[in-house]
C-alpha cells in the first residue's frame, strides 16, 4: 500500500504556501504580456484532446511545486496500485480496477493473485452479442416483435453513467432503438415512462450493482408488475427483463433468469461502472462497436495516466490545480461547463463521481483533515449557463475556476451555430481571464456617448477584476472514443485528488446514514399512530404528512 501522508506536513505544501502568499495577487493578464509563450509552457495534448491551462493563476515555479507535492504523497506508487489490483479501497477491503474493463490490450491484470481479464472478455463478449441481437432485431419480445425500447432502471452509479453517455452520443444512436432512464423512486418517473412504452417490445434492463438498492428494486418490481399486467405469463419475462449486477442470488430472486444477468465484479465501484455490464444500456443504443471505442478511449487515456511524467500527464495536471485553488486560494467549488449540448449531463455525472468519491473529512489513518478535501461539482452547458449563473462567476465574491469544454467539429453543422456557440466559449475564457479595467470601461462609455456622470455613477459597476481561472479543453468532435479519453481523464484526476487528499476514494459511507433512517421511518407513515419517536421537527413534519393525507 502506498504511504498515508498528510499533505500540510510535505515540504513542498509550505513552499506552495509561501508561494502562494507571494503569487496570489499577480494579475494572469500581466503573465500573459509578459510571456508570449504561456501558451505553449502551459498547454499539453493527447490524441485530439487539447488541455489549455494558461489561463490558470500559476507560474512555472507552482506547477514544479506541484508536482513535488504529488510525489511527496507518493502519487506515483498510488497508480501503480490500482493498476496492479491492490485493495486500495481499504475500508471495504477490495481492489479498484475499472482499468480492467477497458483494458482491450489484454494485458494479465491481477486480483489476489488471480488474472481477472478472462471473466472481464467473456461478460464483454456476452455484452456484444446480446447487443447485436437487439439492434439488430433478433432479440424478440413475447408476440415475437423486435424489440424497440429500452428501459434502465437503476440509481446513482447505475443510471447517471449511461445517461449521461447515451446522451452525449446521441449522434450515433441506432435509429431503431429508443432508451429510458427511470431512477427515482417518485412514482412519477416510472409511471411517466410506461405511458410512452409498449410491453411486447420494451426491455428491462434492472441495473444494479447489489440489487437491494430501495428506489430500484421498487421501479423494477412496478415494472414487473405492469409488464405482467399485459403479458400475463411469467415465462414472458424473461425475454424483457435482464438483470446488470455482482448478485446472482438476488437476481435470481427477482424471477429473472440468471442467463439473462451481466456480471461484474465487487473491484468495480458504482461511480466508476459505466465500463461494465451497467454499459450495456450504452451498447444497445449505439452499438456494440461504438461502446467498444468508448472503452478504447478510456483505455488509451489510463496508458497515457499511468506511463506520463506527472508534468505531461493531464489528469495529473488537471487534480493538481484543482488541489491550488482549493487548498490555496480556498475556492469551494469547480464548474464543469461543456459547450456542447450532447453533453449536458458531464456535470452531473461527475457531480457523483467526485462528490462521493473526495467528499470525505477522515483520512486514511483514520484522522480528521485539516484541510479541504473535495470541491462542490456543477455545471450547466454553455450557452445556457451563461445567461443563469455566469454573473457570479466574473463579478461575484467567489473564486470559481472552471473547465470549459468543447468539440472543434459538431455533429450538426447547421447555418453558423458551431461558430457562435465557439465564439462564445472562447471570449468566456478570454473575459475571465482579462476582466476590463476601470480605463476601458471608461474609454467605452466615452466612445458610447455617456455624460462624465453617467461614466462616473456606473463604472464601478461596469468593471471586471478578471484574473479568474479556466481550463480549456479543446477536442476535435466528440466521438465515443473521444468520450471515453475524456470521462477516464476525469476519473483519475479525482483519483489523484484522493490519494494527495490522502482520502479513501472509493468508498461512500455517508450515503449509508439516510439510507437507514428512511427505512426505520417508512413503516411510521403507514401507521394511524402520531409520531414522537424523533425529534420535535422531524415529529412535526411526518405528523403534519399524515394530516395532509388523512384529509384527502
Ligand atoms: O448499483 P446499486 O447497488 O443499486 O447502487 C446504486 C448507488 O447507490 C448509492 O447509494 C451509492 O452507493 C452509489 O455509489 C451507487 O452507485
Amino acid at each position: 500500500m502506498f504511504p498515508s501522508i498528510n499533505p500540510t506536513t510535505t515540504q513542498a505544501w509550505a513552499k506552495l504556501t509561501q508561494h502562494y502568499a507571494q503569487t496570489k495577487d499577480h494579475h494572469l493578464r500581466d503573465a500573459f504580456a509578459a510571456d508570449p509563450q504561456r501558451f505553449e509552457k502551459f498547454s499539453v495534448t493527447f490524441e485530439d484532446i487539447l488541455l489549455d491551462y494558461s489561463k490558470n493563476r500559476i507560474t512555472q515555479e507552482t506547477t514544479q511545486l506541484l508536482v513535488q507535492l504529488a510525489e511527496e504523497c507518493g502519487l506515483q506508487e498510488a497508480i501503480e496500485a490500482m493498476f496492479t489490483g491492490e485493495k486500495i479501497n481499504f475500508t471495504e477491503d477490495r481492489a479498484v480496477l475499472h482499468v480492467a474493463l477497458r483494458n482491450l490490450s489484454g494485458t494479465p491484470i491481477l486480483e489476489d493473485g488471480k488474472d481477472v481479464m478472462p471473466e472481464v472478455n467473456r461478460v464483454l463478449a456476452q455484452v456484444e452479442k446480446f447487443s447485436n441481437a437487439v439492434v439488430n432485431g433478433a432479440w424478440a419480445g413475447y408476440t415475437g416483435k423486435p424489440i424497440d425500447t429500452i428501459v434502465n432502471i437503476g440509481i446513482g452509479g447505475s443510471d447517471l453513467g449511461p445517461v449521461m453517455v447515451t446522451e452525449a452520443l446521441k449522434a450515433y444512436q441506432k435509429p431503431n432503438i429508443t432508451t429510458y432512464f427511470v431512477s427515482n423512486v417518485d412514482g412519477t418517473h416510472i409511471a411517466e415512462t410506461l405511458k410512452k412504452i409498449n410491453p411486447e417490445t420494451t426491455l428491462f434492463m434492472i441495473a444494479s450493482k447489489t440489487f437491494t438498492t430501495q428506489e430500484t428494486m421498487t421501479n423494477a418490481h412496478s415494472a414487473r408488475t405492469w409488464f405482467l399486467e399485459q403479458a400475463g405469463d411469467e415465462e414472458h419475462i424473461k425475454k424483457h427483463f435482464v438483470a446488470l449486477s455482482t448478485n446472482a442470488q438476488a437476481v435470481a430472486e427477482f424471477g429473472i433468469d440468471t442467463q439473462n444477468m451481466f456480471g461484474f465484479w465487487d473491484w468495480v465501484g458504482g461511480r466508476y461502472s459505466l465500463w461494465s455490464a451497467i454499459g450495456l444500456s450504452i451498447a444497445c443504443t449505439v452499438g456494440y462497436e461504438n461502446f467498444r471505442e468508448l472503452l478504447a478511449g478510456a483505455h488509451a487515456m489510463d496508458n497515457h495516466f499511468r506511463k506520463t511524467p506527472l508534468e505531461q500527464n493531464l489528469p495529473v495536471i488537471l487534480a493538481l490545480l484543482g488541489i491550488w485553488y482549493n487548498n490555496f486560494y480556498e475556492a469551494e467549488s469547480h464548474a464543469l461547463l461543456p459547450y456542447d449540448q450532447y453533453m449536458h449531463r458531464f456535470a452531473a455525472y461527475f457531480q457523483q463521481g467526485d462528490m462521493e468519491s473526495n467528499g470525505k473529512y477522515i483520512d486514511r489513518n483514520g484522522e480528521t483533515v485539516n484541510y479541504q478535501t473535495g470541491p462542490i461539482i456543477w455545471g450547466e452547458p454553455g450557452t445556457n449557463g451563461q445567461h443563469a449563473f455566469y454573473q457570479l462567476i466574473h463579478q461575484g465574491t467567489k473564486l470559481i475556476p472552471c473547465d470549459f469544454l468543447a468539440p472543434a467539429l459538431s455533429h450538426n453543422p447547421i447555418g453558423d451555430h458551431h461558430a457562435k456557440l465557439m465564439a462564445n466559449f472562447f471570449a468566456q475564457t478570454e473575459a475571465l481571464m482579462n476582466g476590463k479595467t476601470e480605463e476601458q470601461v471608461t474609454e467605452e462609455m466615452q466612445q458610447q456617448g455617456c455624460t462624465q456622470q453617467d461614466v462616473q455613477n456606473l463604472k464601478a459597476f461596469k468593471v471586471f477584476e478578471g484574473n479568474r481561472p479556466t481550463n480549456s479543453i479543446l477536442f476535435r468532435q466528440l466521438t465515443p472514443r473521444t468520450l471515453g479519453s475524456l470521462i477516464a481523464m476525469y476519473e483519475h484526476k479525482i483519483f489523484v485528488q484522493g490519494v494527495i487528499w490522502n482520502v479513501y476514494s472509493f468508498d461512500q459511507w455517508g450515503v449509508e446514514l439516510g439510507k437507514q433512517l428512511a427505512k426505520k421511518i417508512l413503516p411510521e407513515l403507514t401507521s394511524t399512530e402520531e409520531v414522537t419517536s424523533h425529534d420535535s421537527s422531524t415529529n412535526g413534519l411526518i405528523n403534519q404528512f399524515k394530516a395532509f393525507r388523512q384529509e384527502a
